[in-house]
């Protein structure tokens, strides 16, 4: 039995206690006896940790439709999951929604987005029968119109780019004018794929869509978009005299990554941008659209924390290297977006001060860093475990299999518990796949 002493708090996921052996326990499950029995790297899912947060989504906006967004982490049991809770889920490709309908998620609480979606996706998508499907360009409008039978009609959401610069780095910012997603309102772009959706009798317009960019903290950009979607709904009323019932708002919602940093809670979210378009829509005389909000990595960015070994340590130039067992292929955030994150000993208590080191990965690229000038105890070794904090969202999702290093596990705990949720990837799957010679 693990006796558990210390809640350690954000940016660590809901149930990581110390344990009274110095060990970090998750789900009630020790770090060390995850190392144990599925090695390293791996990725550990905290359940309870995804579940509060989607009934903290609930309970804010009791009246808006939370659609998951699959993309920050799908495997079977997190789409059983999301079912369970009364979530949707938005997908973007084909996969996901294979994903999701192979575990029975209903089709008509699926929203399908994407900016290149294949004749195939949208094929299978019509055949499945998801709920809402995003146009993001003028073309798909006319041949997603084809694939819908003569006595259905496919529901449509419309995605427009309000030239809004929100999100944590340019990479990671849909919004504006210059970037590949959804239609510009201001060239007129999205005001012409919405009269021609309308013209189509086998798409029924139901509302329009943004999604500004991920890991934002505040509310204002929120707040200009829901008003200004607001008001493209008004327009379209005057133009079309139709009332499209729905404002579908994206995700980007931002979560804590280090101490002391705050995320963007629902409450927060909720009370700011509920206001803006109520207030709007009175202004307009516009009935309050229904709000969809797909908050992908808010629901799971905090339940995963990653655990690696300590393969090397080594004193380099000014600083202390510590490489590990994983890297850039279990986590590319760090290369892509300078994304910095907590760390902390897992396994054993040390009485050492703390000092500065940097994690490396395994790779072979000196951008292949996990966490740069970080206080971990002065004598951590080879051996040594170490946790990474809210590794939940576009971790799993994102990792690939660079220097034929297969791909970690996923374990989910809860209830203390430990169970695989995705298998480790070794050398004889990356093996199968190369059929050629
Ligand atoms: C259309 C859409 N919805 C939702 C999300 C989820 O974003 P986040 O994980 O930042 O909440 C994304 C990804 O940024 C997206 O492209
Ligand atoms: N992959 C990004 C988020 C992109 C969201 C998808 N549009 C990240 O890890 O922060």
């Amino acid at each position: 039995m693990t006796v558990l002493i210390e809640t350690t708090g954000a940016p660590w996921s809901a149930t990581m206690r110390t344990t009274a052996t110095g060990d970090v326990a998750i789900g009630g499950v020790p770090l060390a006896e995850i190392a144990r029995r599925f090695g390293t790297p791996t990725y550990v899912i905290d359940e309870t940790d995804v579940r509060l947060r989607c009934r903290a989504y609930k309970s804010a906006l009791p009246d808006a439709e939370i659609a998951y967004a699959a993309k920050a982490f799908l495997s079977r049991a997190m789409a059983s999951w999301m079912r369970a809770e009364g979530m949707s889920l938005d997908v973007c490709s084909g996969g996901e929604l294979a994903m999701a309908r192979s575990v029975g998620f209903p089709a008509q609480r699926i929203i399908m987005h994407g900016n290149a979606k294949t004749p195939a996706e949208l094929q299978k998508a019509v055949d499945e029968g998801v709920g809402r499907i995003v146009v993001d360009n003028i073309g798909e409008i006319n041949r997603l119109a084809a694939l819908v039978p003569i006595d259905r009609r496919q529901k449509v959401l419309v995605r427009v780019t309000p030239d809004i610069e929100a999100g944590a780095h340019p990479k990671i910012r849909t919004a504006g004018e210059d970037q590949k997603f959804g239609l510009s309102i201001m060239s007129g772009a999205a005001g012409e794929a919405v009269s021609r959706v309308l013209r189509q009798p086998r798409l029924q317009l139901v509302g329009l869509h943004c999604h500004l960019g991920s890991q934002i903290d505040s509310v204002e950009p929120y707040e200009l978009a829901a008003r200004t979607l607001v008001s493209e709904l008004a327009r379209i009323r005057d133009t079309h005299h139709v009332v499209l019932p729905e404002l579908d708002l994206g995700g980007g919602h931002g979560i804590a990554y280090l101490p002391g940093k705050e995320g963007l809670s629902p409450e927060r979210f909720a009370d700011s941008v509920l206001t803006a378009i109520t207030e709007r829509a009175a202004g307009l005389g516009l009935p309050v659209p229904r709000l969809i909000v797909e908050p992908g990595r808010a629901i799971v960015g905090t339940a995963g924390t990653t655990l690696y070994r300590v393969v090397a340590v080594k004193h380099g130039g000014s600083r202390t290297f510590v490489a590990v067992d994983g890297g850039m292929s279990d986590n590319p955030r760090p290369a892509l977006y300078g994304a910095r994150y907590a760390v902390r000993l897992a396994g054993r208590v040390s009485r050492e001060g703390p000092r500065s080191f940097t994690i490396v990965g395994h790779h072979c690229e000196t951008g292949d860093m996990i966490a740069e000038d970080v206080q971990l105890p002065a004598d951590l070794r080879p051996g040594d475990l170490v946790a990474l904090a809210a590794t939940g969202a576009y971790h799993h999702s994102m990792a690939s299999t660079y220097n034929l290093m297969g791909r970690p596990p996923v374990v989910a705990v809860h209830n203390n518990r430990a169970r695989l949720l995705v298998r480790r990837e070794v050398d004889e799957d990356l093996m199968r796949r190369d059929v050629g010679l």
